[in-house]
């Protein structure tokens, strides 16, 4: 275990806007472990997914330093997959070549034909996709096309699975399927796992650790709840489980009392 594995020092993010600059995050200061599982919570518009596209490399800060395995992140890398809301599967291919896409990318230069296609087979078995792989974007529903997603983002074998909303578009009995089969596999692969949620009973579930992010513009790290709950978890025991709803009232308090303004709180 490396006690860094991201280590986030005085990000700042100022986007230049036509109505002049926009502060979005200020002091953004967070180290993440390895095979740790965080979660970014926080209102609309505050700034997780900024963050996230930090991480991912898709953006750069206008200030701070942000690290991941001892390398300072100069732009996207498979090393850092995401997965974002609305799947961004290529409509033309099956599901199959969708996964395939990425694992040619990562490994075609150091692999055999069939060895990546083991691993694209593999990456939908852990999905549980195997049967559908043949099938197209359009021929299959929500949930199946972010587990093609999903899928595609390990089958790379990234060091951090960066997820900005997952399941945000999904009805409640599908996403909580997803959540479960999201437990199963990170706890078999051991993936360090940076998700942005509106949900807290997902944040809780799911995280090591919530990272709970004031209100913008110059949004920062406003608390982080460590979630103490053994694994496996189990959604339907957790729900009678006081420390559970210790942590699920903890979050609550932030986001809708504290607000998540550090320097209202001092006050
Ligand atoms: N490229 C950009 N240019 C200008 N402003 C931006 C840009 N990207 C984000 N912002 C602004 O930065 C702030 C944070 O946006 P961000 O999308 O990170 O919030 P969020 O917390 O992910 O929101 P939501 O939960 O609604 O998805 C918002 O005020 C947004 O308008």
């Amino acid at each position: 275990m490396s006690a860094k594995f991201i280590d986030i020092s005085k990000a700042e993010m100022v986007f230049n806007t036509k109505k002049g600059q926009f502060h979005a995050l200020a002091n953004v200061n967070l180290t993440v472990e390895q095979g740790e599982f965080i979660t970014l919570i926080g209102h609309s518009g505050c700034g997780k997914s900024t963050l996230l596209n930090l991480i991912a490399g898709l953006t750069t800060p206008t200030g701070g330093t942000m690290i991941c395995n001892g390398r300072e992140i100069a732009g996207p890398s498979p090393e850092r997959a995401v997965v974002f809301q609305n799947h961004s599967l290529l409509p033309w291919l099956t599901c199959y070549e969708n996964v395939y896409l990425a694992v040619e990318r990562v490994f075609s230069a150091k692999e055999s034909n069939k060895q990546l296609q083991e691993r694209t087979w593999a990456a939908l078995a852990l999905v549980g996709l195997t049967a559908a792989a043949g099938k197209r974007p359009n021929e299959i529903s929500g949930g199946m096309k972010q587990r093609v997603g999903i899928a595609r983002a390990l089958a790379m074998e990234p060091k951090v699975l960066l997820m900005d909303e997952p399941f945000g578009a999904l009805d409640a009995l599908t996403r909580a399927h997803l959540q479960d089969e999201l437990l199963r596999i990170v706890a078999a692969t051991g993936s360090t796992v940076v998700m942005v949620t509106h949900d807290v009973d997902e944040a809780v579930l799911l995280s090591d650790r919530i990272v709970m992010m004031s209100n913008g513009p110059a949004a920062t790290i406003g608390d982080i709840v460590q979630v103490r709950l053994a694994r496996p978890r189990d959604r339907l025991a957790l729900a009678q489980d006081p420390l559970y709803i210790d942590y699920r009232s903890s979050v609550l308090e932030f986001l809708y009392h504290r607000q998540g303004r550090p320097a209202q709180r001092a006050a």
